[in-house]
């Protein structure tokens, strides 16, 4: 349905199976909140949940809460109920860490299973984009530099190049599902399988993914995936992220970030470390349960609906989006770079300008909220749980009033969070 006039959204809205979930969240009256991809908003579960752990839990419980509100287990348990978004199996998944200490233990455990096999130990090729969200890159160079073993970064520059760079010299492949800044959503199965085609392994950062679009890791064969939740799983500032290794990778899977938590048998309090069989093995230490039990509430939301009605809506929200910026924005230069096709856009949508941090903040000022990523890019996410099909034609309504009148200050000075 081609939406064409604000009542037509309004309708849209009335008919949308998700909206009752939107009540579920804490928006400000008048806020147009297109940052979920950055920063999920807030589930009111969550403040009924945080003043339960720090009154009751960590007030009245204290230490007993490790056992008796299930404080250990939390990392475990969180990863079972995020498998389903993911196409994760249980006990394949385990939240916890950041998504960059997550990278580190995927990245490290991958090259180990690599080395060790006679077959793929002479592969020292990491390949990923150069677009790719720079903690990866960074996450890779600094475990290559450490290993001093000859591994290389292959940074290319296009999806269209991954088919003619992995070779045999691959030993991993490591991409970010939907690109943070274009919001390029690759073809996990394909490419996964082209790696595996020269015998390399590959590692998925669905950071902007999960929640989003629908993943199927588990058919697609994937060796390795962490993620975000503090994004579209509404976790919080911080949330702890995720780690998904699969049963088949499990008893091989060795990080060298082996702390406690990892450990086989925490409180035997042994001189050396053994792993645990299972997911257990990625943890490493003591978590912060405060910021993990509120993802809770954001992934109780998700069991109300399901990834392909999410998916649905999400590709009716950026469709509307991009149709409504180049119908009453066309004599602006923007320039879309994110995919029209919808085999390749996740959930986010950007947009090019000379004077793009400049018109965000203008929008900023008028609470509509997106965000600005280098080089000269204005970003909005659509989450399909909260955004409206009317957030989207009143977003585009005051870009385009900022852009004709030219309401934004050309000199304004950057902020360190952009
Ligand atoms: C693709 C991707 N990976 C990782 C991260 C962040 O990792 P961390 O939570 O460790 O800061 C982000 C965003 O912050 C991201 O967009
Ligand atoms: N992780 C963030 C942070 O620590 C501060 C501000 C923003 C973020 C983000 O989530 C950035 C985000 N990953 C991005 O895609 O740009």
């Amino acid at each position: 349905m081609r939406l064409t006039s604000r009542n037509a959204c309004q309708t849209a809205d009335q008919l949308d199976s998700l909206h009752d979930l939107r009540k579920e969240f804490r928006l400000a009256d008048g806020m147009i909140y297109l940052d979920g991809n950055s920063l999920g908003a807030q589930p009111h579960a969550a403040m009924r949940k945080a003043q339960h752990v720090i009154e009751n839990e960590w007030g009245n419980d204290l230490i007993k809460s490790w056992n008796t509100a299930g404080w250990f287990d939390l990392p475990s348990r969180l990863g079972n109920q995020l498998a389903p978004l993911i196409g994760a199996d249980p006990n394949e998944v385990v939240v916890t860490d950041t998504t960059s200490i997550n990278l580190f233990k995927a990245i490290a455990a991958a090259l180990d299973i690599q080395a060790r096999d006679p077959a793929t130990a002479h592969k020292k090729t990491i390949i990923t984009e150069s677009s790719n969200f720079p903690t990866d890159i960074y996450m890779a160079e600094g475990i290559t530099r450490w290993l001093d073993r000859g591994y290389h970064i292959q940074l290319i520059e296009s999806p269209e190049d991954l088919a003619t760079s992995i070779n045999d010299d691959t030993a991993l492949v490591m991409l970010t599902h939907v690109n943070y800044r274009s919001g390029y959503l690759h073809d996990m199965q394909y490419v996964t399988a082209q790696a595996h085609q020269h015998g390399a392994m590959c590692i998925w950062d669905l950071a902007h993914s999960a929640g989003a679009v629908p993943v199927e890791l588990n058919k697609a064969n994937a060796d390795f995936a962490v993620g975000c939740c503090y994004k579209y799983l509404n976790g919080g500032p911080g949330a702890p992220a995720f780690i998904w290794v699969p049963h088949r990778h499990q008893a091989q899977f060795a990080h060298p970030l082996t702390g406690w938590w990892g450990h086989a048998a925490p409180f035997a309090m042994q001189t050396h470390f053994e792993a645990t069989p299972g997911i257990r093995r990625a943890l490493c230490g003591t978590q912060p349960i405060v910021s993990l039990a509120m993802i809770e509430s954001g992934l109780d939301l998700f069991a109300r609906t399901n990834m392909q009605t999410i998916r649905d809506k999400s590709l009716a929200l950026t469709d509307l989006f991009i149709q409504r910026v180049e119908h009453v924005c066309a004599s602006h230069q923007l320039e879309l770079v994110t995919p029209r096709s919808h085999q390749h856009r996740g959930s986010h949508v950007s947009f090019k300008h000379e004077h793009a941090y400049a018109i965000i903040q203008a929008l900023i000022a008028r609470q509509v909220i997106g965000d600005y990523r280098e080089p000269g890019i204005m970003r909005f996410g659509f989450t399909p749980l909260y955004t409206s099909f009317t957030d989207v034609w009143d977003a585009v309504e005051h870009l385009s009033d900022i852009l004709d009148k030219q309401l934004y200050d050309k000199n304004i000075q950057r902020n360190v969070v952009t």
